[in-house]
This record gives structure tokens, sequence and C-alpha cells, in this order.
């Protein structure tokens, strides 16, 4: 029974007399989570993403703005009312009873279901856990990872959940069943039909859990797509820099009649985009490339700059070689098995990859 989540001009602050936006621990924000989709909320620690789901799930009031469940208004209404299941960090179980009665808890607790009703269900998730051969055992005789999947399974059992809200549920399982539980909640989406919004601040685990990735930074979600949009159309110098490995270069050109101008050499940007910047008369602009973008090479074309090789590391499967460009460092990725020049070699920015931000966010040519 999933339905639409709707955050209309929500914004939070837990001091009762905000003077300024560093007040806020949501800023104010606009944002549609559709029906039974995987999303990811992405970001630093203390960005927000905790008080943004206890807004969902209904432990927080926001102090602006509205919940809308289907259109439907919940502000006012207690977490028990609102028909979402929330993971947490670290496990939820009731350690004297039975793996099978804590799954069998949140349906016993709503009532109207046959004892034969709970079995299935409970049997079901279950099975989808790898939890079958536990039923009849006393949750405090488990492993964390273990207690942490109950804790799952008593948010699946549920039909009429409207959402399934995870904050950092696998932080405390073992690196080797992080992966495989990951795997099964993407199993369980897709079985169950369930919206599910999964808080993390590691990006690989956001991009392989979910189908889209709202990344946040100081209160507010500054981008919501794909992880291939995240990677290649950072819409904030922040997502740039978040995501990846390493992030996105940026550099702070000038602007002048000839253009963007970096280490007296003009950037290539299209006319479209500078007269944007131009238009936007802001002395923020920032050129941003990622790291696979850059091409290293030796020749001295009109499009290449010459640069200094400063550093290789070599990372197993690829190297991040750093080059001198002018007064900064760019970062360049590049396959294990393609040569580094020596000391001299050469830099180029191929435009499409080649991103403009004004007052941090990217400006980009209209799509027809
Ligand atoms: N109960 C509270 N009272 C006052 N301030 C709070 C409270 N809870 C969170 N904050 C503040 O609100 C901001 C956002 O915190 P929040 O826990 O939502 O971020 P987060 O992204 O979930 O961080 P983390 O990943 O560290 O849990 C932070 O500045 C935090 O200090």
């Amino acid at each position: 029974m999933a339905e639409e989540i709707r955050l209309k001009t929500l914004a939070h602050s837990y001091s009762a007399k905000p003077s300024g936006p560093e007040d806020y621990a949501i800023r104010k924000m606009e944002h549609v989570w559709a029906q039974g989709g995987a999303y990811a909320l992405l970001g630093p620690s203390g960005c927000g993403k905790s008080t943004l789901l206890n807004i969902i799930s209904g432990l927080v009031t926001p102090s602006e703005g509205d919940v809308l469940f289907d259109g439907k208004r919940m502000n006012e209404l207690p977490p028990e009312k609102r028909n979402i299941a929330q993971v947490f960090q670290f496990p939820v179980v009731y350690d004297t009873m039975t793996v099978y009665d804590n799954l069998a808890f949140p349906l016993r607790n709503q009532g109207g279901f046959s004892e034969q009703q709970i079995s299935e269900k409970v049997h079901e998730v279950a099975e989808v856990l790898e939890l079958s051969g536990e039923l009849k055992r006393k949750a405090k005789n488990l492993s964390a990872d273990q207690k942490q999947k109950v804790s799952m399974g008593r948010g699946l059992v549920r039909e009429d959940v409207t959402a399934i809200l995870f904050d950092e549920p696998l932080t405390v399982i073992d690196p080797q069943l992080k992966w495989r539980l990951r795997r099964k909640l993407k199993q369980i989406h897709e079985r169950f039909d369930i919206t599910m919004v999964y808080v993390t601040h590691d990006q690989l685990e956001a991009s392989t859990f979910a189908d889209k990735i709202a990344l946040m930074y100081e209160g507010q979600i500054v981008q919501f797509g794909t992880p291939q949009e995240l990677f290649e159309r950072p819409a904030h110098t922040f997502v740039g820099y978040f995501i990846g490995s390493p992030g996105m270069n940026f550099f702070e050109p000038s602007l002048t009649d000839e253009g963007l101008m970096f280490n007296g050499r003009q950037m290539p940007v299209s006319e479209t985009l500078l007269e944007k910047v131009r238009l936007s008369g802001s002395d923020n602009i920032k050129l941003g490339i990622r790291p696979e973008y850059v091409t290293l090479g030796t020749d001295t074309s009109d499009q290449s700059y010459a640069v200094t090789v400063t550093g290789i590391e070599d990372l197993g499967t690829y190297r991040i070689v750093d080059v001198a460009f002018g007064s900064i460092i760019i970062k360049i990725r590049t396959p294990e098995d393609q040569p580094v020049p020596g000391d001299t070699a050469s830099i180029s920015f191929p435009e499409a990859w080649l991103k403009v931000y004004v007052d941090e966010r990217l400006v980009e040519a209209d799509h027809e």
C-alpha cells in the first residue's frame, strides 16, 4: 500500500527562536518521494538526514510546512498512526521473545489477523531474510546482524505500510554481510512494492541500493537523481565534491571579454554558457571536471595545457595522477594500464565534461 510522500515548503529548526539559516536542521525544501520507489538519502554527518526521516515518520514535528501522504496532511498524526516502519542504526527487538514472536508482534498489535495469516506472513518474511531456521530462537541469543534482520523483518510484515525508512541500518553489520543484506533489501523492494528511503553517508551503499539518490547538504536536498546523473551532471559543487573517488576538480576562472580564463588560457566553455555566466552578474564562478574526464597526454595542441606531474597513487585497478596546473593541483583518474607521462605532460578538458558553476549551482545550456 505504498503512497506518495510529499514534503511541502518544509523546514525545521530545533531552536524555538531561529535567527538565521544556520539555526535550521532542514532548510526550506520541496520534495516528492514517489510511490514504490527505492531511494537513498545521502549526505555527510549533521546535514539533516535523520531529522528528515523523523519528520516523515512523525517522531519530529516540523516547525514549518507540511508532510503529505497521497495528499493528506500528516503533521499532527502521531507515528503509530502513520503506517511508517522505521529501522534504526541499532536493532530494536524484544530480547525475551522468539524470532517468530518478534516478527508477529506488529501484526498482533495491529489486530484483525488470524494466527494462520500471521504465520504465513512471518514465514514469508523470514524466508526472504534467511531467518527461517531461527524462528524458534530467543532474540537475545542472536548475533548483531541477525537481530538487525529481525528489526527489518518487523517493518516488512505489515502490508499496510506507506513506506519503510532505514536510518543507516547496516552500521552494526559486518562488512562481509553488508553487501548481502543490501542486495536482500533490493529484492525485498522488488517483491513487496514498498516505498523505501535508505539513509546513509556512504555513496557506494546509496548507489547499490537506490534507483534515485537525494543528496543532502546543509539541510537541503541539493540534487535528486540517479547515481549516474549525480556523477555526470552534479547540480551543485557539493555533489561534485561528495560523489566520486576522488571528487570533482574545481578551480576559479576569471571572466573577461575573451571568456573564462585560467592560468592565462581560455577554458573550453560554449558561448551559450558564457552568456549565462555574464547575465548572472555573480563573481562566484567555478569550473569543475571529474578526475575520470581529464585527458592526460604529452601533445601540445591549442586545446591542451602543459602541466607537471607531481604525484602518482596506485590504487590497484586504477591510478590517481596529480598534476600542477598553475597554482592548483588537478587529479586525474587513469586506468592502470595507461602509461603515465614523465614529469612534463599535458592535459585537456573535453568541453562536454567541463562543468560551469555560478554561486555553486550548475549552469547548463537549455535543452530543446
Ligand atoms: N534533538 C536535537 N536537538 C537539537 N539539535 C539537533 C537534534 N537532533 C539533531 N540536531 C541538529 O540538527 C542537525 C542535523 O542533524 P541530523 O541528526 O538530522 O543529521 P544527520 O545527517 O542525520 O547526521 P548523522 O549522519 O551524524 O546522524 C545537526 O546540526 C544536529 O546537531
